[in-house]
């Protein structure tokens, strides 16, 4: 005898309160296509990235743009003023906007413009791919590259072909189901330490996802189906800081390229100004960058680039849910970041550095 619909229900449905219908990665591609000028640029910025990586480019890499995009106009402003800046400084600096769409939060919080993009615990999660995958375009559209995180695992097949670098957060790092989704991108990714300072975590993450693998996912039509990858040799950790303090000191560095070269891997690394490395300080963010850049001028090597979470007004504000309006333009609503006039004097630092270092 068969069960009851109440008692299916009770076996496997008993705390789904709703299951809607998703757009595919194919529709919304056909909705937003990809151009032939925006693929150069991706594709351009991701050599280059690559290159830096590397070692064939002496030039930083700079992942530079607002914790979250929570106002596709604000991200779009502040993109012409990074535009013209990552033109200014092409000798020295590859820049690639940060463009995050998706927040890991340490409890709970607004999850970003994917997840909720009217601000107002709506969900309207199709709205929110469409938003994405549009304002990735039109920022790469100004010839600059783009950097997203990764954090749900279907979420790439609707922008991944837009991105020219991506971030593995520090509370996903160890997980297998990321590191899988690393060996498939087809864009460097840069992966963190964990939040309790863990930099082996990272250096394990980077090396399984070089990796081929094979696992379960979606297709272009949204439909379940198996993913065998090639693995993503252009890993690469991120040192982010901890609850512990800051880990961008010389000898941790060098204790992690140390690590890298003891699993095989290629010695570089990237420097997240943010996070625990400035305690979600933006003033002391900037004093990170100076630092750094007065050791690169002094000819460090090992340090690939470096990530400044920015946006047009410094500082953060908080988010009340539905009250969008009255948020102050160009202001973080995650973490606080640098203004944009801050941002620039140590855009302008990092490139002297650059060429004090050749
Ligand atoms: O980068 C953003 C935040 O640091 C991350 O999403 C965690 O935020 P939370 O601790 O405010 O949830
Ligand atoms: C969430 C982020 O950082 P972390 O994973 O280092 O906390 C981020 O860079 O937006």
């Amino acid at each position: 005898m068969s069960p009851s619909a109440d008692t299916l229900i009770a076996l496997d449905g008993h705390r789904t309160a709703a299951i809607n219908p998703l757009l595919s990665p194919a529709m919304l591609r056909h909705e937003h296509p990809m151009t032939a000028e925006i693929a150069d640029t991706v594709l351009a910025g991701r050599a280059s990235a690559v290159d830096i990586l590397d070692g064939r480019d002496d030039r930083l890499l700079v992942v530079v743009g607002p914790c979250s995009v929570h106002d596709a106009d604000a991200a779009l402003d502040y993109a012409r003023r990074l535009a013209a800046k990552a033109e200014e400084h092409r000798r020295d600096l590859h820049i690639v906007m940060r463009v995050y769409f998706e927040k890991p939060r340490t409890t709970l919080g607004w999850k970003g413009l994917i997840n909720d993009p009217g601000l107002d615990g709506t969900y309207e999660v199709n709205q929110g791919l469409r938003m994405a995958r549009k304002l990735l375009l039109d920022i790469s559209a100004l010839g600059l590259p783009v950097g997203c995180e990764f954090l749900d695992p279907i979420t790439p097949q609707f922008i991944s072909d837009t991105v020219t670098w991506g971030s593995i957060g520090a509370r996903t790092a160890a997980s297998q189901v990321h590191r899988q989704l690393c060996s498939a991108l087809s864009m460097p990714v840069g992966i963190k330490n964990s939040t309790e300072g863990d930099v082996q975590v990272a250096v394990d993450a980077t090396r399984a996802a070089g990796a081929s693998h094979v696992f379960a996912g979606i297709n272009p039509d949204g439909l379940a189906a198996l993913i065998t990858t090639a693995g993503n040799e252009d890993c690469h950790v991120i040192l982010r800081g901890s609850s512990a303090g800051p880990n961008y000191d010389p000898a941790t560095v060098a204790d992690t390229l140390a690590r890298l070269a003891k699993s095989g891997l290629p010695e570089r690394v990237i420097i997240d100004a943010s996070h625990g490395n400035s305690a979600k300080d933006h003033v002391r963010q900037a004093s990170v960058v100076r630092e750094l850049a007065g050791r690169i001028g002094a000819g460090e090597r090992g340090i690939a680039g470096l990530m400044l979470e920015s946006f047009l007004v410094e500082g953060r504000q908080d988010l009340t849910l539905g009250s969008a309006a009255s948020l102050t333009y160009g202001q973080s609503i995650t973490d606080a970041c640098l203004g944009w006039e801050t941002t620039a004097e140590l855009l302008d630092t990092l490139a002297e550095a650059v060429d004090s270092r050749r």
